[in-house]
């Protein structure tokens, strides 16, 4: 890996180490020998091969995580575990900048923000040893001298994580930690569109001495190795991060096991500015949070919402942020909008902003540089005079493309805002302290943002309402409500009275 490093602006040619799965502590071929290719987003050439896992490799990495959980990993003390958890942190923390590369080579996300995400994979993992170490604690109750019951909790076995392409590592770590903090066992199948960073957090793992079998990756695509994955009676739950359609997928096929499921889905999040609003902020939180991770954002701000008496003002000045957006190689690190992640997306959001064209929005778009037009850009892009009911309003495009919709009164914003499949994040910019709060309460979101953009509190849940997603990530959400289940132990102290079925009197 070593043509792999940060000098590297010129992502031309790079090429990697070809992959293969991670399974029971050894990074080996698929049984069937296949493999894919991984595809650069920037320049459309190939950067290596992946081995194509199917369901015969999620049996052998199931059968190696249950074995992992059944012995080394599920019997080792707590404070043991917790320094595993740490070393990984350590390890990510140590290899930073080639884990940042690579991530920026496989998705075309901007190195300046593939730095950041990596720097919080590896909080993810110190965040829940704190966690666990601290907060994991069942209650006890007394009932007179007779009883005391408690509870314990304790983790699910082999739990199946199953990933998407748009923050890989950082998404991949929100599920892995917590699911080793609490003691799980733990096969990953990340998306086929991004197993660069997948591998690399393999061997972190490797690196960080962790018992074998404990942590497992199988790439694959979705239809064989997830389904697989999703159907193996061994695996006791599923944590999945993707699209609306993809989590109501796997929630039908998980139930012939009966397994429990968490679903982080799709978004297609409000931004609302009032009239009272602090408007260079809000401009500045409303560019950052559409066209931040290339617009590939479940929270983007998709929809803004602006009230009539600013939207001039706050168009131009929009209008102006678009032209200034530096569009470019991902390595740059000056460049703030990169390439989508295949040939396909690229396609599927360019086909939307053509239809908002004909559905009536005036397009407005930064300019795509001669010399990168191989790669996969879509411009920043806004659809103004859009109106809440257009096509382009109501499906999640994942995208750097922002619709602007003009709105007069708190009842009619609230109701467009509400009026759309999704309910995963929102924002509300006002300074009217009132306001705020009941415009706040009234969106329908798992999360909302009062002046501010969508900044992270790992100890709150993360998640979503309606159609993007079921459960929450994040704090003890994940640790108490997921990964754990409790156990009650009632214990006898006293000699209470039981009743005598059969005896002779
Ligand atoms: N709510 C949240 O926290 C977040 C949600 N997302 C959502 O993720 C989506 C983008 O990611 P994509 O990778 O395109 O999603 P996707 O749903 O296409 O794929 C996600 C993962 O599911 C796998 N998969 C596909 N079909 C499957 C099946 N039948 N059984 C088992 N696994 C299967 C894929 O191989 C991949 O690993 C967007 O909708 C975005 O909003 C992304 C980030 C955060
Ligand atoms: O912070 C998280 O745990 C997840 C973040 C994901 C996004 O912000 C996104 O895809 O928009």
């Amino acid at each position: 890996m070593s043509e792999v490093t940060q000098k590297n602006k010129q992502t031309d040619h790079i090429r990697v180490e070809d992959i293969k799965l991670y399974v029971n502590g050894e990074f080996v071929n698929a049984e069937s020998g296949a493999v894919f290719e991984n595809i650069n987003p920037f320049t459309n050439t190939p950067i290596n091969n992946i081995a194509e896992g199917r369901q015969e490799d999620i049996k052998k990495a199931v059968a190696a995580a249950k074995s992992a959980f059944h012995g080394s990993w599920g019997n080792m003390k707590l404070s043991e575990r917790m320094t595993y958890i740490n070393r990984i942190a350590d390890v990510i923390d140590e290899e930073i900048a080639e884990i940042a590369v690579l991530e920026a080579l496989d998705t075309g996300l901007p190195i300046s923000q593939t730095k950041n995400m990596v720097a919080r994979a590896a909080e993810n993992f110190r965040f829940y040893a704190k966690m666990v170490e601290s907060t994991l604690h069942g209650e006890a109750y007394q009932v007179d001298q007779e009883f005391i019951n408690y509870t314990v909790y304790k983790p699910l076995g082999v739990v199946g994580l199953i990933t998407p392409w748009n923050a890989p590592f950082m998404l991949e770590t929100w599920k892995v930690a917590p699911a080793l903090a609490t003691g799980n066992t733990v096969v990953l199948k990340p998306a086929e569109l991004s197993p660069l960073t997948a591998n690399k957090l393999a061997e972190v793992i490797d690196k960080a001495g962790i018992p074998k079998g404990v942590f497992n990756v199988v790439h694959g695509f979705g239809e064989t190795a997830g389904a697989a994955l999703v159907a193996h009676p061994d695996v006791e739950a599923i944590s999945f991060t993707g699209e609306t359609v993809t989590g109501s997928t796997i929630i039908k096929n998980s139930a012939d096991s009966l397994k429990k499921t968490s679903m982080e889905l799709g978004g297609k999040s409000p931004l609302i500015v009032f009239e009272d609003a602090d408007i260079e902020r809000a401009i500045d939180a409303t560019v950052w949070g559409i066209f931040s991770f290339n617009g590939e954002r479940c929270t983007a701000n998709s929809r803004l919402f602006l009230h009539k008496n600013i939207k001039d003002e706050f168009v131009e000045q929009l209008k102006e942020r678009v032209s200034n957006i530096k569009i470019g190689d991902p390595m740059d690190p000056s460049t703030q909008l990169g390439p989508l992640i295949e040939k396909n997306h690229y396609q599927k959001v360019s086909e939307y902003i053509a239809l908002a064209a004909k559905e009536g929005c005036q397009v407005v778009q930064g300019v795509v540089p001669e010399e990168v037009k191989a790669g996969n850009f879509v411009p920043p892009t806004l659809l103004l005079n859009a109106t809440n009911d257009m096509k382009v309003c109501q499906d999640e495009i994942f995208g750097p493309v922002m619709a602007v919709i003009e709105f007069e009164t708190e009842e009619e914003v609230i109701a467009a805002a509400n009026a759309v499949e999704y309910g995963l994040a929102g924002y509300v910019w006002t300074n009217d302290i009132k306001r705020g709060h009941r415009v706040a309460q009234a969106v329908d979101a798992g999360m909302l943002w009062l002046n501010s953009h969508n900044v992270r509190d790992l100890r709150i849940p993360f998640g979503g309402t309606k159609a993007s997603g079921i459960g929450r990530e994040g704090g003890h959400y994940a640790m108490f409500e997921f990964y754990t289940e409790p156990k009650v132990i009632h214990v006898a102290i006293g000699d209470h009275h039981i009743p005598q079925f059969g005896k002779k009197k």
